[in-house]
């Protein structure tokens, strides 16, 4: 209303003399009032500076007052306009040329990742083939100073050690000179991180998925736990390794997640000990080594700490040390009776491509491999010196059968090669520390702990393997077989249901042609019918002219040779007693031809309705006369009438309905029958035959009782027997079964229901 008035108002200004009227006729001064103080609000003050001065006060107050309302709205039309501009800016943001950099800048990420990941895994495929190159196998020799004992006895040094060389060795005795060589030779005054500097390059393969094996070998008191234990102030080799593996970790975090875990155990007397899983309240666990379904040696029942920093695996270590078997010997204070293991498991994650690897680093401290006879042990100190010179020589054993390359290499031999078995020789990366003792008079245990580390380093071993995780591999595999599983099974299935697709349609097969058997017996039966209803037809004229011929002879006869005796009185004649179905009182041949001849002779309507019957069809010709006086007892006969095997009156048929009795068969049927004699045929054939009686049990009442004229009354012996030509020519068969005969000997099944054999006959 407002917005019309003002376009109203903006038409008029140019005609201001009709401004006012069209304006005031248009808007209510409510609604001018209305949209002026709306506009206001917005409206700047040079707007309302600029209200049109061509406006004179002359031409009264509301002219300046519509004038601002035109500008106002000319104002907010602007500033609509302007609205729907940013609007369409807002929704169109970011424009396609901030979505093409970035799309741009995306790319270049992809690419430069791309790159970084082919050089990343080039990277390390260089490290670890020059660390192939040098050998998977690194022996350090690691010599301590000698101690305070050993300054106090006066003890000399052996070892000499060559200034320009840092991998040889000599053994100096009195009366010889034996030099060693080695991948590097510490001497007593480095460091804990020299040592740690050249074992961090394998270290840190265990972080690509290789398996790292770093162990201390030599005398005892000659610094093996030192090198891989240190002491808190001069940590070893494992919290360094730990310490490594987190950084470098850290460093890979874009491209690969970690999951470290730790175990620590001892072999102590053949005897596997977890030093993290261990309690004073309860008591020891068995443990023992076996071999995963992924061929891996696993110990069950292992307790595997995760890892997240280096302060945890300080206190992990601490606790794994203190519960280690260690005792005093003479050789030293607290010498180690068992080999502690520390194995650290890494599980990495390639957050780019998601592969998965699954790789093991055991750090190993050796029980010291001191002479018994030297060291002066006994009791159980003896039995452990035993137990660990037996596990030494199995891990020498297993060396030198991974040296000379023999088929059999003898893992299972103790617990410890036993476990070590993935970590030794083979496709891992392996480190020996092989610790001496300067003194001269360990002389000859340095020499042998050099001589057992030179065999070491004379192992060629194959190219390390990375290690994928084998569980995945297991899982995969398992995948596959229940794949081949499953494809066997749909196999098995396919084929039953093609034996059952083949199995049904010879099923098939054979109702077709069973059906089509049906059909042509059918059709058999259906000319048989025809043909059977022709000659009844034939043969029922044939009897009906015969029968009418002989009986006008005979009444000819009867004519000229006899006096007509008086008609019988209506009273004293017997009325016809059921009329069974549509029969004519008398039967075409009576046997009693003197009681015919009475009967026939004194009715003359009667013989006119006689000849008229005569010639309907043949089943108009029976009808039974009610019992005479006569109490002679009926003879059985077989063959009384064809009306005789009528059905039941509670049966139905074509041509009786089930609740017209046959005796009171209405004279409606009778017209019908006798139109169409097929039809009275038809009845017979399909009516269910009734059972004949035994010969023995025809009396008059078994008679009655049978027959289909109940209450009819009982034949006379002697009375007259039917020899109608129907009776003859139409014997008690069934027709269904007459062209089955016919067609063989041997009866065939028929698909309509069988008659029992008594009512066929
Ligand atoms: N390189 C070294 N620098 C200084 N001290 C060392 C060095 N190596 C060993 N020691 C010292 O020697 C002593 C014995 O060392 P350690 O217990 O590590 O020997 P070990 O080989 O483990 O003996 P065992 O087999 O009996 O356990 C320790 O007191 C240790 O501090």
């Amino acid at each position: 209303m407002v917005e019309l008035c003002s376009e109203s108002c903006h038409q008029i200004v140019i005609d201001k003399d009709q401004t006012v009227e069209n304006c005031e006729s248009k808007a209510s001064p409510n609604a001018v009032r209305e949209l002026f103080e709306e506009n206001t609000d917005s409206m700047d003050e040079d707007t309302l500076s600029n209200m049109n001065p061509e406006i004179s006060p002359a031409e009264g107050p509301t002219l300046p007052i519509l004038q601002k309302v035109i500008n106002l709205s000319n104002s907010v039309q602007h500033l609509k306009k302007e609205h729907e501009i940013l609007s369409n800016q807002v929704k169109s943001f970011p424009g396609h040329d901030v979505v093409g950099t970035l799309q741009l800048l995306n790319d270049e990420y992809q690419l430069l990742k791309k790159k970084y990941l082919d050089e990343s895994s080039e990277r390390k495929r260089l490290y670890n083939e020059v660390i192939e190159l040098k050998g998977n196998i690194r022996v350090f020799c690691r010599c301590r100073p000698l101690n305070q004992a050993e300054i106090a006895n006066g003890s000399s040094s052996v070892v000499e050690f060559d200034s320009s060389q840092d991998t040889e060795l000599q053994i100096v005795s009195s009366d010889s000179k034996k030099q060693f060589k080695f991948d590097h030779v510490f001497r007593p005054e480095e460091s804990q991180e020299a040592v740690f500097a050249l074992t961090k390059p394998i270290v840190t393969s265990v972080l690509d998925g290789y398996n790292v094996c770093i162990f201390a070998y030599g005398q005892t008191g000659t610094g093996k736990t030192f090198t891989m234990e240190g002491t808190p102030d001069n940590r070893g080799v494992n919290y360094r390794t730990l310490e490594e593996l987190f950084q470098v970790s850290g460093e890979r975090g874009g491209v690969m997640q970690y999951e470290l875990f730790v175990s620590m155990m001892e072999v102590y007397n053949e005897k596997i000990r977890d030093l993290l899983g261990e309690n004073s309240n309860q008591p020891t666990k068995r443990l023992d080594v076996k071999q995963a379904a992924d061929g891996t040696q696993e110990v069950p029942g292992l307790v595997e700490a995760r890892v997240y920093n280096t302060q945890e695996v300080w206190e992990l270590l601490k606790s794994g040390s203190r519960a280690r078997s260690v005792g005093a010997t003479n050789a030293n204070e607290s010498s180690s009776r068992s080999h502690c293991l520390l194995r650290v498991t890494v599980r990495g994650t390639n957050l780019i491509n998601g592969q998965k690897t699954r790789s093991h680093l055991w750090l190993v401290d050796l029980a010291g491999s001191e002479r018994v006879g030297k060291i002066e042990v006994e009791g159980e100190r003896l039995k452990e010196s035993q137990f660990i010179n037996k596990s030494l020589s199995a891990l020498g054993d297993v060396i030198s059968a991974l040296a000379s390359k023999t088929s059999h290499i003898p893992y299972r031999n103790s617990k410890l090669t036993h476990m070590l078995q993935s970590s030794l020789g083979g496709d891992c990366k392996t480190v020996m520390f092989v610790q001496i003792s300067p003194s001269n008079a360990d002389l000859g245990e340095t020499l042998c702990s050099l001589n057992f580390a030179s065999r070491v380093r004379g192992i060629e071993s194959g190219p390390a393997r990375k290690q994928v995780d084998l569980a995945e591999v297991y899982k995969y595999k398992q995948m596959a077989e229940k794949l081949k599983h499953d494809e066997k099974e749909t196999k098995k299935l396919q084929d039953n249901v093609q034996s059952l697709q083949l199995r049904l349609a010879a099923r098939e097969h054979i109702c077709r042609n069973l059906q089509e058997k049906v059909r042509d017996l059918e059709s058999q039966l259906a000319e048989e019918r025809k043909t059977r209803l022709k000659q009844e037809t034939r043969a029922f004229s044939a009897a009906a002219a015969a029968s009418t011929r002989s009986f006008l002879r005979q009444e000819t006869e009867k004519t000229k040779m006899e006096k007509k005796p008086p008609l019988v009185p209506t009273k004293l004649r017997q009325p016809l007693r059921k009329i069974t179905n549509f029969m004519p009182p008398a039967s075409p041949m009576p046997t009693n031809r003197k009681t015919t001849r009475i009967t026939m002779a004194s009715v003359p309507e009667a013989k006119e309705n006689n000849l008229k019957t005569m010639m309907a069809p043949r089943r108009n010709s029976i009808a039974v006369r009610p019992p005479t006086t006569t109490t002679a007892v009926r003879q059985p006969k077989r063959r009384v009438s064809i009306a005789t095997f009528r059905p039941y009156s509670h049966m139905t048929t074509p041509l009786r309905s089930s609740t017209s009795g046959f005796n009171h068969s209405s004279t409606m049927d009778r017209p019908s029958l006798m139109r169409d004699p097929r039809k009275a045929r038809y009845s017979r054939l399909f009516s269910p035959l009734p059972k004949l009686p035994n010969p023995s049990e025809t009396t008059p009442a078994a008679m009655r009782s049978s027959s289909k004229f109940m209450g009819s009354p009982p034949m006379q012996v002697g009375s007259w027997k039917p020899k109608h030509p129907t009776v003859v020519a139409l014997p008690r068969k069934s027709l269904v079964w007459s062209p089955l005969k016919l067609r063989g000997t041997q009866r065939k099944q028929s698909f309509l229901p069988l008659r029992p054999s008594a009512e066929r006959e």
